[in-house]
This record gives structure tokens, sequence and C-alpha cells, in this order.
């Protein structure tokens, strides 16, 4: 169901890190199309040999990105399957991965978080509307196409990344490290994701992207102090902009009935008024 790509068309270049049983290599991938050699600049997803039980999950996870397009959806050219290496080529995202880029990036303005968010809510609809369940939505799989540059009135642009291996396929630790993302009733049934999933991740997602990047529950480190969040019915810190706050709150509601539509949530990113937040936003940064 997706192109396979001959090793030999692929060049690794720099390591770029690793994903959780993968690493990630920048790359060239060479086609011969009419006759000419065309060279793509692309991304090298590389399973660990030694978690190549997982290959029919992780392919699964590039099956489906290249089934459906959608311009926040990144891009899978295919798979290349060579000994015991199994790679997914994807479209090379410029900037990378959006968590480092929180990080990075300390003076990010409301209306450029508050862009990203409608961004991600819009892919999040088109899924729910295709009956895709993503289930690893997160900043660090979201990739920036396009920084912004107000000069030119330029906005940023994010791509939705693959989901990685299938949660239902990872251990007990992994999922663990996925909390808060992962709602709390897929931890009891990881292999039964749902729309309602990808809300709550949605929620935590967008926390993430007004929290600079800093993920929710920094130095919980303690894996039974993280379940004691869910067993506690625990909300993550609210945001002083309470309209957000609230979103983010139904998004990231322990009754699955609770959790707005995806049209609810565009509606209300879109009523979220930044000039107000902002002036008061700005204020507070220079009275401090
Ligand atoms: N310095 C730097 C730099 C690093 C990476 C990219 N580009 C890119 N393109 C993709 N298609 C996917 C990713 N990617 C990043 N982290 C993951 C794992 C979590 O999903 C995937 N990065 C560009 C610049």
């Amino acid at each position: 169901q997706f192109h396979t790509i001959k090793y030999e068309d692929l060049k690794w270049d720099e390591s770029l890190g690793q994903g959780s049983f993968t690493r990630i290599f920048k790359g060239e991938k060479t086609d011969y199309r009419d006759g000419e050699k065309h060279t793509t600049e692309v991304l090298l997803k590389e399973l660990d040999p030694d978690h190549k039980n997982c290959w029919e999950s992780f392919f699964e996870a590039a099956s489906f990105m290249s089934q459906i397009s959608h311009k926040h959806l990144l891009h899978v050219y295919g798979v290349s399957v060579h000994g015991d290496k199994n790679i997914m080529v994807q479209e090379f995202v410029k900037h990378g991965a959006l968590d480092l880029y929180l990080k990075r990036e300390k003076s990010l303005s409301v209306s450029w978080k508050l862009n990203v968010a409608k961004q991600l809510a819009c892919v999040l609809n088109f899924l729910e509307e295709q009956s895709i369940i993503h289930g690893n939505i997160c900043a660090k799989n979201l990739l920036l196409v396009r920084e912004e540059d107000p000069s030119q009135g330029i906005s940023p642009f994010i791509k939705l990344s693959d989901p990685g291996i299938n949660v239902a396929m990872l251990g007990k630790d992994v999922i663990m490290h996925r909390i808060p993302w992962i709602a709390p009733e897929s931890l009891a049934a990881p292999d039964n994701l749902t729309h309602e999933c990808d809300k709550w991740s949605f929620g935590a997602t967008v926390w993430e992207i007004f929290n600079n990047g800093n993920p929710p529950l920094q130095g919980w480190s303690l894996e039974e102090v993280k379940l004691k969040f869910y067993e506690n019915k625990q909300q993550l810190p609210p945001s002083q902009w309470t309209e957000l706050a609230d979103l983010i709150g139904q998004c990231m509601s322990y009754d699955l009935a609770f959790r707005p539509s995806c049209r609810s949530i565009i509606r209300q990113l879109n009523s979220l008024v930044t000039s107000d937040y902002e002036i008061l936003h700005a204020t507070e940064s220079v009275t401090q």
C-alpha cells in the first residue's frame, strides 16, 4: 500500500537524533524520471534493528500517512528494507520538531502559538473526518515547515508527523512516559484508541505550545507519581488566559463525552481574541 524505495537510491548524511525505537538521519533519495536523475533531500527514519519485530507497526504508521494527503500532514515518500534495516523515507522538514523549536525560541508571540494550535486543530479535524486515529499527538511530532516572518507577514506552518510505532506495541514504561499526552482511558487499553484520545493529546500539546515547550509534569520523574496524576483526576496548571485554560480543560476531560468535537475546538480557537491577552501579557512582562 505504499511505495518501496531501493536502498541503493538512498544516501545517508548526518544523524539528527532519535525517536522511540528509531533513529533519524538527514539524507537524499535519487529518482530516475524521464531519463533524468533527480535527487531529493529526505529524512530517513530507521527502525532500531533490535526492535525489528515492530516493523509492521512502523510501516503501518507510514502507510496511513501515505494513504491520505493534507497540507498539514507530513509526506512519506515510501519505505526501504535492506537486511535488518527498516527505513521510512519522509519529506525533510526544514526546521525540525516543534518541541525543540519551542524550547529554543523563547519569545514566540501569543498569535504565533494560537496560529500553530489552529493548524493542529485543522489536521485533527481532517483525520477525524477520514476516521483515522493518530494516537501520538505531541509537540515532538509536530514539524515546523516555515518560520514566521512578521516583516513579510509570513506566519508559521506546521505538519503532523507519523505516530511512530503503535503505543500498544510499546512496553508499559514507554506508555508511562507518554503521561500526560496519552488519554487516561488508553493507559489500560492502549490497543483501543479513539478519536477522543487524540483530543486529550491535543489539549496536552496546546498546553506545551503555550508553555514554551516545557513538557507538562516536568520534573515528575517517578512513574508512580505520574500515575497519581490520572488516579487523582488532576489537570495541568491552568493558563492565566482563562478561555485557553477552559479549552485545554475540556479536551483533557476524564469523561470522554465532555471532550469537544473538532468543530467546537476550531470554533473556540477562532473566538480566542489575542489582542487583550497579548496586551495584558506584554504589560506583565514589562512590569515584572
Ligand atoms: N537541527 C535540525 C533539524 C532536525 C530535523 C529536521 N527535519 C525533520 N524532518 C522530518 N521529516 C522529521 C524530523 N524529525 C525530528 N525529530 C523527529 C522525531 C520525532 O518525530 C522527526 N525532522 C530539520 C532540522
